[in-house]
């Protein structure tokens, strides 16, 4: 499978990802320059997570008015894969790839710590190898995670299986407790109608090594591989 990982300036999450898709999963990866448009040779983009032109004007913001985007926009209506990771959730909202919004944490503070997540549906393809139910443990690190969408389309997403992981804590249980951003209903990550997009906050690359706590992130990635 051929992964391509989208570099903006400011990224800082696409080396991991790099090592990760070649290391861990063997499997073949590049990267792709903001300004390219030719991607069409790709299974897979993954759009990483980082601070891609500083978060100006709002994270994700300017990502998404950029040659690569554009593409990636193509290539997504066209039922191409597309994963964002973090800022690469923000630059989905932001392209309108995916609906809602990411703000500002509640509290107003950047959160980097271990996040269980709740896998709710897990017929798409960035959750089929995992349980209906089941309880991962993935790294957080942002500053605006803050999932919202107005009730009407949440309604909808609800309906068609959009919502695809929530915050929870280790036994599962969502609350307000094992929310740590203050995010709509506990949302970690949400898929577009056709559920070829994907967009999620926690860090599935930094989850993929025993080394590292948790491995957990590979039942998301090893998903991908599944689907096509
Ligand atoms: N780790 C990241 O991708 C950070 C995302 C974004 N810059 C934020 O702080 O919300």
């Amino acid at each position: 499978m051929r992964f391509g990982i989208a570099v903006y300036p400011g990224s800082n999450c696409d080396y991991d990802t790099y090592h990760v898709i070649r290391d861990i999963l063997k499997e073949e990866v590049s990267f792709i320059d903001y300004r390219e448009t030719n991607i069409k040779d790709f299974d897979c983009i993954i759009i990483p997570g980082g601070f891609s032109f500083g978060d100006y004007l709002r994270p994700g913001a300017l990502a998404s008015h950029t040659p690569l985007t554009n593409a990636v926009k193509d290539f997504a209506k066209k039922g191409g894969l597309v994963i964002g990771i973090c800022n690469g959730f923000q630059v989905l909202t932001e392209s309108h790839l995916l609906p809602g919004a990411l703000m500002p944490n509640i509290h107003g503070k950047f959160v980097c710590k271990h996040q269980y997540i709740k896998v709710e549906n897990n017929e798409t393809p960035f959750t089929n190898k995992c349980e209906k139910g089941q309880v991962l443990k993935i790294p957080i690190a942002h500053h605006d995670g803050n999932y919202f969408v107005d009730e009407e389309t949440l309604k909808k997403m609800e309906d068609n299986g959009q919502i695809i992981v929530r915050y929870c804590d280790k036994d599962g249980n969502i609350s307000e407790k094992s929310n740590p951003n203050g995010s709509i209903k506990n949302i970690a990550g949400v898929c577009n109608e056709e559920k070829n997009v994907f967009g999620l906050m926690p860090h599935p690359e930094r989850a993929a090594e025993s080394i590292l706590g948790t491995e957990d992130g590979l039942f998301i990635l090893k998903s991908i591989l599944n689907s096509i």
